[in-house]
């Protein structure tokens, strides 16, 4: 895209234009006036009803307790929704031509929907599907637009309207092919970043707008540079989705799987404002409930841990402790020595295992059959036994008549009746050697036993490698109690997988729960007829009656979709979202589609910054095994980040890197020309501190120093005061040190760049880090380096 010009309303006279510009201000102020008189209303109904609680009514203990429920929910979501809307309420308005039927409608675009006293708009909902035009009119293509208007507030003050005038007479081509909202946009782009993202609702861009509009159902690829918008249009349309898909994604909620847990409080930030509460937000390390793994594995490593044939060695691995002793069965109790031979024992594993059920919950059928062997054959001992003092009662021609008869009368009948088996069985069980046994045959393993075991043992790693067709998995060894690291969860989610809790006795207590439930589901359902909608959130849409009961039967506080979804490993998300997906590995996507069963995700990356060595060369290595041609692609474009100068330096490292990657096109074209200085470490401080007096007084700048692996301690050494590494304090402060790997997904209004050559080498496929960190600017970009400058970046920094 090229920088293209706006179409301003140009007035007569500069004086004339003057004064209709402040009467428009005018008459805008009250308008926002009343719009914020109405939200402290909103908000004051909302305070009420939660402190208050609902009116006493009639219909006994437990209807008060549901209702009570329900209208505390509802008001602490109103209350959440209406407190994030302060800043920037209304931030636009259209106006449809008028047509034969009359004068066109007017309205006016804001954070949430607002209606007055006699329940018609007054405020539209950025998604609702009135406001669309808002963000797809262009002079090109202005629908039924009249004219656009950003309305640009400080707090609930007026200050600025932005005009796009669509059917003015007169305007020629170029003018026409203005983009959407230019001034507005890149006045928003131009302010100084707090190190903090804030959302974007204002300024939308129509390509983005398709992302966030696209429709809930299958998988949406958003491929885009760095810097076009990715993240904020992938929040936009979590927001976007639980706005217009409120029925399915409020109870099932959306997951947003990020890189690492900075950038997810970075992104926190936004949500929130966007109006919406019940979002997941996790990075891959904390997909397995209970655990939050941050430790890292070396590349060689995590390319093991992601390749999708681990999935093989892990069902190697639970075959392996499913044992059928070669030499049958042996155990010494009460005096004797109970047998089962190797072929029962064979049969009765391969009886357990062709059950085709996790591991654990066929150990119950193993176990059974094998506490059954045994009985048996206990019994068959004890009858040898008894048989002997019978013997001396044999004479020369057998045993005397009655005796016979007796005899064959057992023998027709089971060695155990049915009791007796079961007794048996109970007895055998209850023996800590038997126990101790059978558990070594068959044991009942948790994940994390599982991993650490194998992990600890090289032989079996050795072993079961080859029998998955995985070579090389000895580099796995660690020893046991080795903190987890992010590429072991994805083993651990599939370990638990295989292997299953054996849950029946939990089942069989919902069981007798959900029966009891039935009855409150009732009542509940007979309350929200009662209570009925608001005008913003329909109650019904908040919480389905089932779910009301289930959140409040125990008598516990309320959970949220959110909370829920969280604890329990096995939620099936109603929507997924996936940002700096070209990260995640064939292991870590086979965990996500696991929490999204119907397959509706939209995934975000950058194909060209994949640092991690078991990330994704392509979107159909990683997609196609799920949705075989299914998912579609969108691509964003336009880089809102970085200015032109320092992107054709970044530009010169993409074609080296991605040569088959087209990069953004920047929409900025401000800012002082990127340099290169040759700087011993120690002389960083100095560059570091006339940089911060750049941002002049007052100014809320932020400054990354990134730098390889490899400078990284000396860095460090020399400025003490900086932050370090991606820490949510870390964004708060001034000065931050970062590797590339740990900026990914960031963004600061200087960034110095240390030791590029070093980045080049560091890079697994040679170049995403440098890649990365180029592309980290919003205002200023310096490149330190030991006269060792690689010929790749110095073409355009000497042409800058
Ligand atoms: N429509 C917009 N209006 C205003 N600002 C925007 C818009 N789109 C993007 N931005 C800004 O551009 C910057 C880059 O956006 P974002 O971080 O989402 O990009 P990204 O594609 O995820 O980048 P990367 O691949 O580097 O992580 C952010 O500061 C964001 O607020």
């Amino acid at each position: 895209m090229g920088h293209r010009q706006a179409a301003p309303v140009k007035p007569a006279g500069a004086e004339a234009g003057e004064a209709a510009r402040r009467a428009a201000v005018r008459t805008e102020q009250e308008y926002v006036t009343r719009l914020y008189e109405r939200l402290d209303e909103e908000r004051a109904k909302a305070e009420t009803a939660l402190r208050e609680g609902p009116a006493a009514g009639g219909g006994g203990v437990l209807q008060a307790r549901v209702e009570s429920a329900v209208a505390t929910d509802e008001a602490a979501r109103r209350l959440a929704r209406l407190s994030g809307v302060e800043e920037g309420l209304c931030f636009g308005r259209i106006d449809h031509r008028a047509d034969a039927d009359g004068p066109g409608d007017t309205f006016y675009i804001g954070r949430i929907g607002l209606r007055d006293e006699e329940h018609e708009p007054i405020l539209i909902d950025w998604r609702a599907a009135a406001a669309r035009p808002f963000y797809t009119a262009t002079p090109g293509a202005p629908g039924t637009l009249a004219r656009r208007r950003h309305l640009h507030l400080r707090h609930r003050e007026v200050l600025r309207l932005d005009d796009e005038v669509f059917d003015l007479e007169g305007l020629d081509e170029a003018e026409r092919r203005g983009i959407v909202g230019e001034a507005a946009l890149l006045a928003t782009l131009r302010r100084g970043r707090t190190g903090r993202m804030s959302d974007v609702v204002a300024t939308i861009q129509e390509e983005q707008d398709q992302v966030i509009r696209s429709g809930l159902q299958g998988v949406l690829v958003v491929q885009g540079g760095p810097g076009t918008g990715k993240t904020v249009a992938a929040l936009h349309r979590a927001a976007y989705l639980l706005y217009t898909h409120r029925d399915v994604l409020e109870r099932r909620g959306v997951l947003i799987v990020g890189p690492n847990a900075t950038f997810l409080r970075y992104i926190e930030q936004v949500l929130p404002g966007l109006g919406e509460t019940d979002v997941v937000l996790a990075t891959v390390g904390e997909l397995h409930p209970g655990l939050k793994a941050t430790a890292r594995d070396t590349p060689e490593v995590a390319v093991l841990k992601g390749d999708r044939r681990m999935a093989d060695l892990l069902r190697a691995a639970v075959h392996d402790r499913q044992r059928a002793p070669s030499g049958g069965f042996r155990i010494d109790t009460d005096g004797l020595t109970l047998v089962v031979d190797a072929e029962k024992c064979e049969q009765i594993r391969d009886r357990a295992r062709d059950l085709h059920l996790p591991h654990n919950v066929q150990r119950r059928r193993f176990v059974h059959d094998m506490l059954e062997a045994l009985a048996v054959n206990r019994a068959e001992q004890y009858e040898r036994i008894m048989d002997e003092p019978l013997e001396q009662l044999a004479g020369p021609g057998g045993y005397p008549a009655w005796l016979q008869e007796l005899l064959d009368e057992a023998e027709d009948g089971p060695l155990l009746d049915e009791t007796d088996l079961r007794l048996a069985k109970e007895a055998l069980w209850q023996e800590p050697a038997v126990r101790k046994a059978l558990d070594e045959l068959w044991p009942e393993l948790t994940p994390e036993r599982l991993l650490t075991d194998l992990f600890a043992s090289p032989d079996a790693l050795d072993r079961l490698g080859a029998e998955a067709g995985l070579p090389g998995c000895a580099l796995l060894h660690r020893p046991a109690g080795s903190p987890w690291t992010v590429p072991d969860v994805p083993l651990l989610d599939e370990a638990a997988e295989l292997l299953g809790v054996d849950d029946s006795a939990e089942k069989a207590r919902r069981r007798a729960a959900d029966a009891a439930r039935a009855e409150e589901a009732r009542y509940a359902a007979e309350v929200m007829q009662s209570t009925g909608g608001t005008n913003m959130i329909p109650i019904g849409d908040l919480i389905s009656a089932s779910e009301l009961a289930e959140r409040h039967g125990d008598g516990g506080p309320p959970l949220t979709t959110a909370q829920r979804a969280m604890a329990d490993r096995q939620w099936a998300y109603g929507h997924v979202i996936v940002d700096e997906a070209q990260e995640l590995s064939e292991m870590a996507w086979r965990t996500v589609m696991r929490r999204v069963p119907t397959r509706s995700l939209t995934v975000v990356g950058d194909i060209a910054q994949t640092g991690s060595a078991a990330g994704a060369a392509t979107w159909g290595q990683m997609l196609d095994r799920y949705v075989p041609g299914r998912w579609r692609e969108q691509r964003l474009m336009v880089n809102y980040r970085t200015p032109a100068a320092i992107m054709r330096v970044a530009s010169d490292v993409l074609a080296a890197v991605a040569p088959d990657q087209t990069p953004p096109e920047p929409v900025r074209d401000d800012g002082p020309p990127p340099r290169a200085v040759a700087l011993p470490v120690d002389a960083l401080p100095g560059l570091v501190r006339d940089e911060l007096a750049g941002f002049g007084d007052g100014d809320e700048g932020r400054l990354a120093v990134i730098t390889s692996a490899a400078r990284h301690a000396s860095v460090l050494a020399v400025l003490p005061d900086a932050a370090v590494g991606a820490t949510p304090e870390a964004l708060d402060s001034p000065t931050v040190v970062l590797t590339a790997e740990e900026a990914k997904g960031l963004e600061f209004d200087s960034v110095v760049v240390v030791d590029p050559a070093g980045m080049l080498a560091e890079s697994p496929k040679g170049g995403q880090d440098l890649y990365v960190a180029l592309t980290r600017p919003t205002r200023r970009l310096t490149i330190v380096h030991n006269n060792d400058l690689p010929p790749l970046l110095s073409g355009s920094l000497a042409a800058g």
